[in-house]
């Protein structure tokens, strides 16, 4: 399996309303790092996953999307914990939208938190052996 991953950071705000998440349930800032990896059996004819460029500007467009967002005011989180996992997932749906997905395996979305914790999200795509 090949790899090809790109990074990019966001800055949100958000709150976490539940007793479970302490301190948290004010609302607070973070800056998100995120790390997405597209996945693929096989390369393409220029011998690559992606290319650099355009992965940076698929995660890029998804990203403006929440740059300096207070998540609780974006319509796309309305009753939903913006966890860093749920914000991870929403990531990931959201790339999955903006490129074909067919010569792909899958995709991972890792977000860091601070640098002792992050999470993630994976999707699988249908397998494929597709040279683009
Ligand atoms: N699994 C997750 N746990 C927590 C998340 C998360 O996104 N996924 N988020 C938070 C807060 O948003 C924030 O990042 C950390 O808040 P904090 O109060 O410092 O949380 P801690 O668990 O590190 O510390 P406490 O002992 O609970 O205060 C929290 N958790």
């Amino acid at each position: 399996m090949y790899r090809l991953t790109v990074r990019d950071h966001v800055m949100i705000a958000h709150s976490l309303p539940d007793p479970f998440f302490g301190p948290a349930q004010g609302l607070h800032g973070a800056t998100l790092v995120v790390e997405v990896t597209w996945r693929r059996r096989e390369l393409t004819q220029h011998a690559v996953v992606i290319d650099i460029g355009e992965a940076t500007a698929i995660l890029g467009e998804v990203l403006d999307g929440l740059r300096y967002k207070n998540l609780d005011e974006h319509p796309d989180f309305t009753g939903v914990l913006s966890t860093t996992e749920a914000v991870a997932r929403y990531i990931a749906d959201q790339l999955s939208t903006r490129f074909d997905t067919a010569p792909f395996a899958g995709l991972d979305v890792v977000l860091r938190e601070h640098p002792d914790a992050w999470a993630g999200y994976s999707v699988e795509f249908d397998s494929a052996d597709v040279r683009g």
